[in-house]
């Protein structure tokens, strides 16, 4: 066992880390950490969930420790906005007794306002590379005294959407300085495309047989597209997941989707590239806290994504490629928590999920379609869990009289039963039908780009060369 004292760290930073509960170093963190606080470059692959942040981030704090040089010393670069403030939150709990804060910069939010939060003038700042680009070229932002920069989910960085503007950003950072890169994959053309921007990059692989995480139980349904609504309800029913990301092919899909489940009464919110910032830290806050159950979303949310307590992760529509597939399902069974990942597949889809299973190098079971049957019994055991915590509750006292009166008179098992059946959705609700979405066969997608609201923003126009990497605009 390897712990962070071990590793030679300073002692804000080892305060700060046992605060968030880390005893134990994880294999990315015990080999990255002493090789990054040494200067080299790394390029770091390990699986989903397993602490990439902090196997940079520690080095960070380590490496720009001095919190009266003001200047901007670190980057890092994040393909989502969400993934940029969870980021920036991170390094700013690992930094806070060191006094190293990270900003997140990122499109959406008022550009006024990162303006003046730069004013604080943080060591640290994590972004998203439009808006990263719309501050060096007003200048708000300069990179020239940067020593160390990272590339999370450095794949999906390096891919034909985003290529062109990190050049544009590592351009404007020192050519000495320290280049990282992380993700839990790590596609061949992607890693010599790397270290081009690198300087004599360590790989560093954590050794495991599979690219996906042991501990989440992965499943797929095989079900035909006019069905999937359907048999998805009744799966959600049969597992009553406490935590569950859904992931969609379109945003049209996402958008029809979400508001098909709040009609049928559950709490599920929608998420994707076109919706309005505002409404996305909302949707995200809402999931976070657990008010929300369901939240149905587009890859936007496949890559990077740690919170708390997903329980599981269902693929409405099965993903374009084996690695989204990857970071998709790795949204659950994170930090050595257990997961399931259920993918919903059409018979026209099955030779694209064999495909899928020859990357990950396992074979996923097909369970049966859940019956109306096992879905009741999920929502009957809902209905007891309600009523248990109903009961305890302090103000169930209030109904104490009230419920000796009628058990004074009726038999107990009928009133309990009466109660719980009270509590129980029995029927499926309203019929709904959604605009279907077109198979991807044999791993190729023939569903029409940008069909429905999908698509948008100029990197649609790029040319793709790597046949697997996918388009932007999500
Ligand atoms: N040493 C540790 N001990 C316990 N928990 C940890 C440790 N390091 C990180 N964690 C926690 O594990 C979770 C996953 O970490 P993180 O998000 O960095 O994973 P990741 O490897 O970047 O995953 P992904 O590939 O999905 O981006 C976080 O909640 C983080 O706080
Ligand atoms: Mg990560």
């Amino acid at each position: 066992m390897t712990t962070f004292n071990d590793l030679g760290l300073n002692d804000g930073v080892i305060k700060a880390i046992s605060e968030m509960g880390f005893e134990e170093t994880t294999p990315i963190q015990r080999q990255a950490i002493p090789q990054v606080m040494n200067g080299q470059d790394i390029i770091g692959q390990a699986q989903t969930g397993t602490g990439k942040t902090a196997a940079f981030g520690i080095p960070y704090i380590e490496r720009i420790q001095d919190p009266n040089n003001k200047e901007i010393k670190g980057l890092v670069v994040t393909p989502t906005r969400e993934l940029a403030i969870q980021v920036a939150e991170e390094i700013n709990r690992l930094g806070q007794y060191n006094g190293i804060t990270a900003l997140p910069i990122y499109g959406g939010q008022s550009i006024g306002h990162q303006i003046k939060a730069l004013k604080k003038r943080p060591q640290i700042i994590v972004g998203t590379p439009g808006r990263l680009i719309d501050h060096l070229n007003r200048k708000t932002i300069k990179l020239n005294n940067v020593n160390m920069v990272t590339l999370d989910e450095a794949d999906e960085m390096l891919n034909m959407g985003f290529i062109e503007d990190i050049k544009t950003i590592l351009q404007k950072t020192p050519s000495h300085k320290q280049t990282l890169m992380f993700s839990a994959t790590m596609p061949g053309p992607i890693k010599s495309l790397a270290e081009q921007f690198m300087n004599d990059p360590e790989i560093i692989r954590t050794k495991t047989k599979e690219i996906t995480v042991p501990s989440i139980e992965q499943q797929y349904v095989e079900v035909k597209e006019g069905d999937k609504f359907d048999v998805f309800c009744r799966l959600v029913d049969s597992q009553s997941p406490e935590k569950a990301i859904v992931f969609g092919r379109t945003k049209r899909r996402v958008d029809e989707l979400y508001q098909a489940l709040k009609k049928r009464g559950y709490f599920a919110e929608g998420i994707h590239g076109d919706m309005p910032q505002t409404k996305r830290d909302h949707v995200i806050k809402n999931f976070r806290t657990g008010a929300t159950e369901l939240l149905v979303a587009t890859d936007v949310a496949s890559r990077g994504l740690d919170v708390t307590g997903i329980s599981h992760i269902y693929n409405f529509d099965i993903p374009q490629d084996a690695d989204s597939y990857v970071h998709r399902i790795g949204r659950t069974g994170r930090a050595g928590q257990s997961g399931a990942a259920v993918t919903l597949v059409t018979p026209r889809e099955k030779g694209h999920l064999n495909l899928i299973e020859q990357s990950i190098k396992r074979q996923i079971p097909r369970r049966p379609k859940p019956s109306v049957d096992e879905a009741l019994e999920g929502k009957q055991k809902i209905a007891v869990e309600k009523l248990l915590s109903e009961a305890k509750d302090k103000n169930a006292r209030q109904y104490h009289k009230l419920a000796e009166e009628l058990l004074e008179e009726n038999d107990s098992i009928e009133l309990v039963a009466g109660a719980l059946k009270s509590l129980t959705v029995e029927s499926e609700g309203p019929n709904i039908k959604l605009t279907e979405e077109a198979p991807i066969v044999r791993g190729k997608s023939k569903s029409k780009k940008g069909s429905g609201k999908s698509g948008s923003g100029k990197r649609q126009g790029h040319k793709r060369s790597h046949k697997n990497y996918r388009k932007k605009g999500r």
